[in-house]
């Protein structure tokens, strides 16, 4: 409609929009560079996608409060079709009743004060194990590969109630399934070219890994099923809730299916397995290049244990670590786990500053640009824990400079569980061990750049050589 006013935009070129702009191993740097060029609201076509990019906490204020209500559907994109059941997951279900019941299910289960006291033993467990893992381990250890492992066993036994035998296949299929749906998909942006999203042969090696997950929760989801016959368990797990709201309705148009309770599985092993992970690795590759960071992290995580008889780190004196808090925020703020957060979608057309959006235009709130914004953070190219001193944005969605877990109906439903993940395990490897880079390599050498994904990961895995100082109490 030529009587719109859209939002400024570098020139489209034919077909393919702007596509060529976005060809960038970390697309939320290259939107920041236009953004500088073009203001925190860009308009751009990528394919035949008409989409909006906001950079500006002020901008991601009007779409995540503002206006909330209009943005808060999200496009259907190739890979949740997929591997999220034809959009049956949380993540990229459809604006409606049944993804706020789930929402709700999700947030009750896994976020609340109740829930995390009542998982709080799993998570310390968990971490002890790590610890003594990696105690005995006589080379250089993956770093990101033992947290990944770690998130993945408390998500799992927080989900399931239980561990299995068949764990490492499962958690190697969710990594494939998070690695295959990472990253622009070519079908998302030539939506009406079926035969496109067929040529890279993404979509057969996503089928392919679904069957694997299924099989695998299928198996577990029966188990569940096979001893909810015989009784009805008195501690109910994530899947017994999911089948108890299968088994009596609720309040859904449609029965919930074992593919809609296999969806919402998928995102919560995906929310909690990769993004705590990348968070703990990318705290402490900073740490490596900033040894007074490093220096006063540990001397506190230290102090706070080294007062007490059983010295081991518990949720409790987490809490009392604030300094070590402070560089998980600045991680947070630096190095987002996911710089783009989930795109969206406005459901009717509306006015932002001044520019009409369509309806059904994809929005991407480049929250990576929004955190190095100078007008909103001091020397934002740094890193700087202490910067957390006197601060009081809180990453929970209600300041807007400072949104890592997104904002408005469609915030993240894992904050609680991934930040107490993240802080537990890293104060746990601070107080146990001293660390260095394997391999005589220099800190100030560390490569620390970032592939785009789901998440944003280190492109180069740490490997680490710890050195046990404090072991485990038995
Ligand atoms: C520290 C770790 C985590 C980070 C940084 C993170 C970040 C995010 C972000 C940025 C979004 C998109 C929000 C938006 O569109 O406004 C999101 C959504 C979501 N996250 Fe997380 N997340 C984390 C942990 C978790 C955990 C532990 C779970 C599961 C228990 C989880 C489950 C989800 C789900 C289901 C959604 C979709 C919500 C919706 O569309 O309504 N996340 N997360």
């Amino acid at each position: 409609n030529k009587n719109l006013v859209l939002p400024p935009g570098p020139p489209k070129l034919p077909l393919i929009g702007n596509m060529n702009r976005l060809l960038h191993p970390a697309p939320h740097r290259a939107l920041n560079d236009l953004a500088v060029e073009y203001g925190p609201i860009m308009h751009l076509k990528l394919g035949f996608i008409s989409t909006i990019v906001v950079s500006s906490a002020d901008a991601a204020r009007e779409i995540m409060k503002t206006h909330d209500n209009i943005f808060s559907n999200r496009p259907k994109l190739v890979a949740p079709r997929i591997l999220g059941y034809n959009y049956s997951d949380i993540a990229f279900a459809p604006y409606g009743s049944y993804w706020r019941q789930l929402k709700k299910i999700c947030v009750l289960e896994l976020s609340t004060v109740k829930s995390m006291d009542s998982t709080r033993f799993i998570r310390e467990e968990e971490v002890k194990l790590l610890v003594e893992s990696v105690s005995e381990s006589l080379e250089p250890i993956n770093f990101v590969e033992r947290l990944f492992a770690l998130n993945h066993d408390i998500i799992t036994w927080i989900t399931f109630g239980d561990k299995f035998d068949d764990e490492l296949r499962f958690r190697l299929a969710i990594r494939e399934g998070t690695a295959l749906a990472a990253g622009f998909q070519i079908g998302d942006f030539f939506p009406s070219l079926g035969f496109v999203a067929k040529l890279t042969g993404m979509n057969r090696r996503m089928e392919e890994c679904l069957v694997e997950l299924s099989s695998i929760m299928d198996k577990r989801i029966e188990r569940h099923v096979d001893r909810r016959k015989i009784e009805k368990p008195q501690r109910e797990c994530l899947v017994d809730v999911l089948l108890r709201l299968q088994e009596a309705g609720g309040d859904l148009d449609e029965p919930l299916t074992t593919d809609n309770i296999k969806s919402v599985l998928l995102d919560v092993f995906t929310g909690a397995s990769e993004n705590s992970s990348n968070i703990v690795e990318w705290a402490m590759a900073e740490m490596l290049r900033n040894p007074s960071v490093m220096e006063k992290a540990q001397t506190e995580v230290r102090q706070v244990i080294g007062e007490k008889v059983n010295p081991t780190v518990e949720e409790t004196d987490v809490t009392k670590m604030s300094y070590m808090k402070m560089v998980v925020k600045e991680t947070l703020r630096f190095h987002p786990p996911v710089p783009l957060l989930l795109p969206r979608e406005s459901m009717e057309r509306c006015k932002i500053n001044g520019y009409d959006i369509p309806s059904q235009t994809r929005v991407v709130i480049n929250y990576w640009a929004i955190a190095r914004d100078p007008a909103s953070w001091k020397d934002p190219n740094v890193f700087n824990p202490d910067r957390f001193q006197n601060e009081t944005k809180d990453y929970r969605g209600h300041d807007f400079e400072y949104i890592p877990f997104g904002a408005g109906r469609r915030v993240c439903p894992g904050i609680s569980l991934g930040m107490a993940n993240t802080e537990l395990s890293l104060a746990s490897l601070l107080y146990h061990f001293d660390w260095k880079l394997a391999s005589g390599e220099k800190p100030q050498d560390l490569d620390m750049n970032e592939t785009f994904g789901m998440t944003c990961y280190k492109t180069c895995s740490l490997r680490l050589v710890p050195t046990l100082r404090y072991p485990i109490s038995t």
